[in-house]
């Protein structure tokens, strides 16, 4: 049951939610209480209603305590969410920006910077998707533990190994149970000192935190004073120690390899598309190739521009990293989807792949078009990777600050190229007669299968340095 569970929620390759839609279109079922919903209605009306609470799985993740992404208690999740929600306002991420930029883009510049000064033909091969990943680490590490995890200067970091280790005792959790029971306390031992390790690094970086303020430090702006300010709304009770540092492994889970897979697969898609990634160099260079050392901020890249917005958002549709079924429970009385009547306690799992390339809202859904976006901002809300109604993602704000502020620097102050070895480029046509994608795996997130081998590009600085 349990390995039936784990392959039904875990699908068996990375494109098999996508290809489940496009063979078994709005409603299917996976396993025997699994059913799958692509319709985008459907899926809205699930999402839109805490009556549809979510799954077992989840608790799976709470290694350490109850979470604002682990529970399935709607009271719980609401209280979480007006308390954290501060965090990721419009507002507070303007005055996280400048961290934002000093451990994303500013970092990586001076990685690349370096790397192509070492190199005799000022140019460089870059396996970005590392790159983007330890960068997303450093940024987290800054705005939620008010230190610098120096990992993509160092090239690793502990902290990266320990959520690594416990995302993978969560998932041993939910084929074997509980962790802390004979024998696989004995089995997990790495996993559960990793996540001990954790636990005792993140209740440091709160202490001192307090200690510096009552020295007389200045309120930072972050998410760690957030996660030590907030009070719950109707006790006026502060989180626990072990509840703040609960909820930022969350974030290091949910919000470090949600980004930097985006960027890689942002990156991808304009490789296997010349002409798009020429017009998205094009646009914004157009607006600041006269001030080249000048990082472009969030709001700059908002407002002038609108084609690399874009081009984020179609790498977003087409291949959604969020890639597992996000699983609901059919509540009392039950619920009819496409004509099928659902019973209470049933699983339903929504397909943000199959959203994300339904035929009622994409023409051409499986080509990669970010003109479909231009002068239509109101398409941009059928993009669902960051899922919809009450349990959204609460950081899409920021990671639309990283991915965005990323990308334009990068391709504002780099010219890149497919290195002559690459497997996938624009020539390399898949059955549909689209260049073909590098393949990809699920692990929870869609992520490149090859990611040494199909995730490097040659780098230089643009002509405007020379
Ligand atoms: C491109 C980046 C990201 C993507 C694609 C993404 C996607 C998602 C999706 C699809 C969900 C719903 C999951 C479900 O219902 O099972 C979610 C929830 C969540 N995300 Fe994100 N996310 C991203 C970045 C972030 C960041 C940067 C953070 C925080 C630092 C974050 C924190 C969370 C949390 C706490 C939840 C749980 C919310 C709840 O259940 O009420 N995510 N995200």
């Amino acid at each position: 049951m349990a390995k039936m569970y784990t392959d039904a929620y875990l699908g068996r390759s990375g494109d098999s939610a996508q290809e489940n839609y496009y063979t078994h279109g709005d409603i299917y079922t996976l396993g025997s209480n699994l059913v799958i919903l692509s319709n985008p209605a459907d899926c809205n009306a699930v999402l839109s209603t805490h009556r549809f609470a979510k799954g077992p799985v989840y608790e799976s993740f709470a290694l350490i305590e109850d979470t604002m992404f682990t529970t399935r208690s709607p009271d719980l999740a609401r209280t979480r969410r007006k308390q954290l929600g501060p965090a990721f306002t419009m507002g507070h991420l303007a005055e996280m920006e400048p961290v934002i930029l000093k451990y994303g883009i500013e970092a990586i510049c001076a990685k690349w910077d370096s790397l192509i000064a070492k190199s005799p033909s000022k140019a460089t091969e870059v396996c970005f998707i590392q790159h983007f990943a330890l960068a997303a680490f450093d940024v987290i590490g800054a705005l939620g533990y008010g230190q610098e995890f120096n990992a993509l200067h160092n090239d690793r970091s502990q902290v990266i190994s320990w959520v690594n280790d416990f995302n993978a005792l969560a998932m041993l959790k939910l084929s074997f149970g509980n962790p802390n029971r004979f024998p696989n306390r004995v089995l997990f031992r790495n996993q559960l000192k990793s996540i001990s390790d954790l636990v005792i690094f993140g209740n440091k970086a709160a202490q001192k935190r307090r200690d510096e303020l009552s020295k007389g430090l200045e309120k930072p702006k972050d998410i760690l004073q957030v996660l030590i300010d907030c009070e719950s709304p109707d006790s006026k009770i502060k989180m626990t120690p072990l509840q703040i540092t609960a909820e930022n492994v969350s974030f290091l889970m949910a919000g470090t390899n949600t980004i930097s897979l985006t960027l890689s697969w942002i990156i991808h898609y304009l490789m296997l598309h010349p002409k798009v990634y020429q017009k998205a160099v094009s646009e914004v260079r157009s607006v600041f190739s006269s001030t080249p050392d000048h990082t472009v901020t969030f709001a700059e890249a908002k407002s002038s521009l609108p084609y690399i917005d874009a081009c984020i958002c179609e790498s977003m549709r087409i291949r959604a990293v969020s890639g597992v079924p996000l699983l609901r429970v059919v509540p009392k009385g039950g619920a009819t989807f496409q004509g099928y009547f659902l019973p209470e306690r049933t699983l339903v799992g929504i397909n943000i792949a199959g959203i994300n390339h339904h035929k009622d809202t994409w023409e051409s859904p499986r080509k990669f078009i970010p003109e479909r976006f231009i002068n239509n901002e109101k398409l941009k809300q059928n993009v669902l990777t960051f899922s919809s109604g009450v349990r959204m993602c609460p950081g899409r704000n920021l990671a639309n600050c990283e991915i965005l502020t990323i990308l334009a620097n990068i391709l504002l102050k780099y010219d890149f190229e497919n290195p002559k070895d690459a497997l996938f480029g624009p020539e390399n046509l898949d059955i549909h007669g689209n260049p073909k994608a590098m393949p990809c795996t699920l692990n929870v997130t869609i992520s490149p299968k090859y990611p040494d081998r199909d995730c490097r590009v040659i780098i230089r600085k643009a002509h405007f340095y020379k």
